[in-house]
């Protein structure tokens, strides 16, 4: 019997989601006579039952572009804002399944994505999941498509601020994506050769780091050049988030749930500006004139690397191949060479942080890089 498959993409996008489309597009239907429709939009799409087949020339011309030709959205299903109010629409998606004849969905995305993929799972459908996100912060995976992309253009956006810097003999702290996780600062900024590298998973101490940015102006350079992950915080601030999210944790009853989920949404706000404000507080501190660049969806936009169309690739066969053997409630994630079956339990709900001990966290502090701590 032929299977039928839909596939989505959901939350925010990244280079590689149409690559990966294809990998399962291309293997499923031609490779092994499958028919599959995508829907739009993420799981909203399925919600309002908006799809469309991917057969015919749809996934020609599509490996290179950025974005996603099925579009996406951060709508979680148990909880979507549906006619003027938030609604648990789970129901609706398991009964669209069914009117589709589906054997299978596909649901290609980052952490939020998982937890979801989980709860409709749990609800009694066939789910696969493929990880990607520039943040790289999915568990159980070495990595997630558009990482690869993202690094490799906050690189060059360090490269390229390097000469400004020296030629104004300033500080330029320049923001970079990657929501709770180091990832993608700590790797770009290890690439770019940045003096400064901030991390949510290290807070820093604002004296550490103004006095290695002084300790290179005796030494001769009147610029430096601060990469500062957008989640990275000073350590009194830190420890207030930390405290908040351990009262979450342990919270006895719904009420204090609430009340520790309203502490951290205002903390989020109050912090949101943190990059602007540690640049001033470099200014202040060094004497340094200082700039802020805020990276932002730049690093999200565009044509993927080689790497990661071949990552999208290899991971998108492979989940048709486990479509053909039914094998379901899975992540493909990528382990070395191979592409590997993942329980989706140990996936959702596990963000995959920078270890302070990790490889390339040595790597840095061995080149000199200040981490805003001390040695
Ligand atoms: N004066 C400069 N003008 C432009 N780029 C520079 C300058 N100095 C260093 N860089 C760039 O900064 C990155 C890291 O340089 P690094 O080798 O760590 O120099 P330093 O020891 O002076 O900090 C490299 O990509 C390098 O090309
Ligand atoms: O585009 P939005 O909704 O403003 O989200 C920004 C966030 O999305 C990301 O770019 C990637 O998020 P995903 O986990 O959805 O891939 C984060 O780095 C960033 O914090
Ligand atoms: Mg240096």
């Amino acid at each position: 019997m032929t299977k039928h498959i839909g596939i989505l993409t959901a939350g925010g996008d990244s280079p590689g989601l149409n690559a990966a489309i294809r990998g399962v597009g291309k293997a499923a239907q031609g490779h092994y006579g499958m028919q599959m429709i995508g829907f739009l939009d993420g799981f909203r799409g399925l919600v309002d039952n908006r799809f469309r087949r991917m057969d015919g020339d749809i996934l020609s011309g599509i490996l290179t572009r950025g974005g996603t030709i099925l579009g996406t959205g951060r709508d979680k299903p148990h909880r979507m804002l549906f006619g003027g109010k938030t609604q648990d629409m789970t129901d609706v998606i398991v009964e669209n399944y069914h009117a589709n004849h589906l054997d299978c969905l596909v649901c290609i995305g980052g952490g939020g994505t998982q937890k979801n993929a989980l709860r409709l799972m749990e609800k009694g459908l066939n789910i696969i999941t493929l990880p990607k996100t520039i943040d790289n912060d999915v568990a159980r995976t070495d990595v997630t498509f558009g990482f690869d992309t993202a690094l490799g253009i906050a690189t060059e956006a360090i490269d390229r601020l390097h000469s400004t810097a020296h030629s104004h003999h300033r500080i330029i702290v320049v923001e970079i994506m990657g929501h709770r996780a180091g990832w993608l600062a700590l790797g770009s900024g290890i690439a770019g050769g940045a003096d400064v590298i901030l991390l949510p998973e290290i807070p820093y101490n604002l004296d550490v780091v103004s006095e290695a940015i002084r300790q290179r102006q005796r030494g001769g350079k009147n610029f430096s050049i601060v990469a500062v992950s957008e989640g990275a915080l000073p350590e009194d601030k830190a420890s207030l988030v930390q405290e908040a999210e351990q009262r979450k944790l342990n919270a006895a009853n719904k009420k204090e749930k609430k009340e520790a989920k309203e502490t951290l949404a205002r903390l989020a706000q109050d912090y949101a500006n943190n990059t602007v404000l540690l640049s001033s507080q470099l200014e202040e501190l060094t004497g340094l004139e200082s700039r802020v660049t805020i990276l932002g969806h730049l690093q999200r936009g565009g044509t993927p690397s080689a790497a990661d169309r071949l990552l999208a690739t290899r991971l998108g066969t492979a989940c048709a191949d486990l479509i053909a053997r039914e094998q379901y409630g899975v992540m493909v994630s990528s382990q070395g060479d191979a592409a590997v079956p993942v329980p989706l339990e140990q996936v959702a709900g596990n963000k995959k942080l920078v270890p302070p001990d990790h490889p390339w966290v040595q790597s840095a502090l061995h080149v000199g890089t200040c981490l805003g701590i001390s040695k």
